[in-house]
């Protein structure tokens, strides 16, 4: 699914109302219906005390609605309209009149501290105060009421964003921001819904479909795309019957030290579970006994040296080298890690300390074969890149790394972003229990699994991440966030396929 800008979505909603010929307000009606239908939905007429917040601009036109309709249906609704400026939206008035009228009530104005109500644990916040309009900081008066709101302890249903969050920009340490339960968003996700700086502010999101111009929408090109199961299942490739393990490639994972040998296992575990046809694994002598009782599947080549890597001499000629994890970076190792990226001609991974050694020996960045996969976490990340001032320019700078080395970056977190110089896509799969050792191991022989079976480099990345977060997902409902382990996501690749390209029961 896209993710556009803010201006990028006024202009969809420009087109719609042009070429559908409505207008603004029945734009209007029409998404904030969807608002009620959800709350509606959820609340089935429930005994408790509603309060709507709106702002003088269309958010707070879309929650006024919301409150007309639940007024309308016995709900018990308060309204406050929280009077920063006199300049109301049009859509605002209208339907500032429409409730008054059919409601034969007058919304509070809150225009200073003094006129905030109280706000209980039990009450259910209607947060409609800024959306994507938002300019500037929430101040004096303005910013108390969010913190307000915030403090209260009441469930709290942001409308299309957060209020005091901007949709483009991330707000400063101190800046008042509403801290949502949920968020009804209106057509499309804003990106920072998944940045690690603001993805806090909207808890769980939810799209509502608003109906703005197919085309439009269809040709924009956006600001990243968040892969869902609908995108992740368009990229897998089903297997014809008439095939052999060699058409499923062969996977060679590089890597281990003494101590570290269970990173490899785990890598390379998660490459066959994957789909690679075959897996071979070199390590330093010690991880013999070690990768040939823990994975009989793989083939096992070792080091002269017994505790880490330091001549990776083989005589294959695998489809993809899946390198790093438990590496270390002693010298001798770099100067192996050199020669394997001077002579290699297999599309390559590298992960954990291949990345480390590419941070302090910043000259094998030219020798990466184009279009290798690099899956840093943010620590690893910083080494490779240097310093950032927020996400976004975290974002920009990822953006040129990635062009100047002709490489496909994986910044892993909570959402894990691909990088692919062009575009950028966002994962939307995987939960807190990911977050567990070796996890990340799993990952890179999941994405290299894939590379070995022909999947474009970009392809590999994007399923693979989603399939390693899907995988999580299935661990997580069975064993609980706390109890998987990152051999257990492993496992669970298999039941993550099937659930894939398994239809969701309709109603
Ligand atoms: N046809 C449309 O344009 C639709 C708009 N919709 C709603 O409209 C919202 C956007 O509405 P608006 O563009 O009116 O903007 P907002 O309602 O988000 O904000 C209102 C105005 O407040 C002012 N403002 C911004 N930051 C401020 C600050 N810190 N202190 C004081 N004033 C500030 C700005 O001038 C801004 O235009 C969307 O988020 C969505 O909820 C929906 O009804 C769908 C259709
Ligand atoms: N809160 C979370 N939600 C979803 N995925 C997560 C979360 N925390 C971690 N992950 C995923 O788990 C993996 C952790 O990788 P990494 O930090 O390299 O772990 P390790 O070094 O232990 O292998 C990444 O793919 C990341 O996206
Ligand atoms: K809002």
């Amino acid at each position: 699914m896209k993710i556009l800008s803010a201006k990028q979505l006024k202009e969809a909603d420009e087109i719609t109302m042009e070429t559908e010929g409505i207008s603004s307000t029945r734009l209007m009606e029409r998404a904030a219906s969807l608002v009620f239908n959800e709350i509606h939905e959820r609340l089935e007429g429930a005994d408790i005390n509603i309060k709507i917040f709106c702002g003088i601009g269309n958010n707070g036109g879309d929650g006024l609605v919301v409150a007309r309709l639940l007024h309308k249906y016995g709900y018990k609704v308060e309204v406050y309209v929280v009077n920063y400026s006199d300049k109301r939206s049009d859509d605002f008035l209208v339907n500032y009149d429409r409730y008054k009228k059919e409601s034969n009530s007058w919304p509070e104005l809150v225009k200073r501290k003094e006129d905030f109500p109280e706000i209980s644990p039990g009450d259910f916040v209607v947060d409609a105060i800024f959306g994507i309009g938002l300019n500037r900081p929430a101040e004096g008066w303005l910013a108390e009421l969010l913190r307000h709101i915030n403090q209260s302890g009441a469930f709290c249903l942001a409308v299309d964003m957060p209020s005091g969050l901007f949709p483009d920009k991330v707000p400063t340490e101190d800046a008042a921001v509403i801290k949502a339960n949920y968020t009804l968003t209106f057509q499309t996700p804003k990106i920072v819904f998944y940045l690690p700086e603001t993805m806090g502010f909207a808890g769980e999101v939810q799209i509502l479909d608003i109906g703005l111009d197919r085309s439009f929408l269809k040709d924009v090109k956006p600001l990243a795309q968040l892969i869902g199961k609908r995108e992740a299942r368009q990229l897998y490739k089903p297997r014809n019957k008439n095939t052999h393990k060699g058409d499923y490639g062969h996977c060679l994972v590089v890597g281990g030290s003494f101590g570290k040998i269970g990173s490899i296992s785990l890598s390379a575990r998660a490459s066959l579970r994957a789909g690679a046809g075959l897996c071979s694994i070199f390590s330093p002598s010690c991880g013999y006994t070690i990768l040939q009782t823990t994975l009989p599947e793989a083939m096992v080549i070792t080091d002269e040296d017994a505790n880490e890597l330091t001549n990776i001499e083989t005589d294959l000629d695998p489809d993809v080298i899946c390198f790093g994890m438990g590496a270390g970076r002693s010298a001798n190792t770099v100067k192996a890690f050199k020669t394997l990226l001077e002579q290699t001609k297999s599309s390559m991974l590298i992960d954990a300390d291949g990345l480390n050694m590419l941070s302090e020996n910043k000259e094998l960045l030219a020798l990466l074969p184009k279009n290798s996969v690099l899956t840093p976490h943010p620590k690893e990340l910083k080494r490779l890149i240097g310093g950032w001032e927020d996400d976004f320019d975290k974002m920009k700078k990822i953006e040129t790394f990635t062009k100047k080395y002709k490489v496909i970056l994986v910044l892993k977190g909570a959402h894990s972003f691909v990088f692919s110089g062009k575009h950028i896509y966002i994962n939307n799969s995987g939960n807190p229990g990911m977050a567990t050792a070796g996890s990340g191991d799993v990952l890179s022989g999941i994405i290299a699994g894939l590379m070995s079976q022909k999947y474009e480099p970009l392809v590999a990345a994007i399923l693979g991440v989603y399939l390693h977060g899907l995988s999580g997902d299935i661990c997580a409902e069975k064993l609980g966030c706390e109890a998987m382990l990152s051999g257990d996501i492993s496992d669970e690749l298999g039941a993550a396929f099937l659930a894939l390209m398994k239809d969701e029961k309709r109603g």
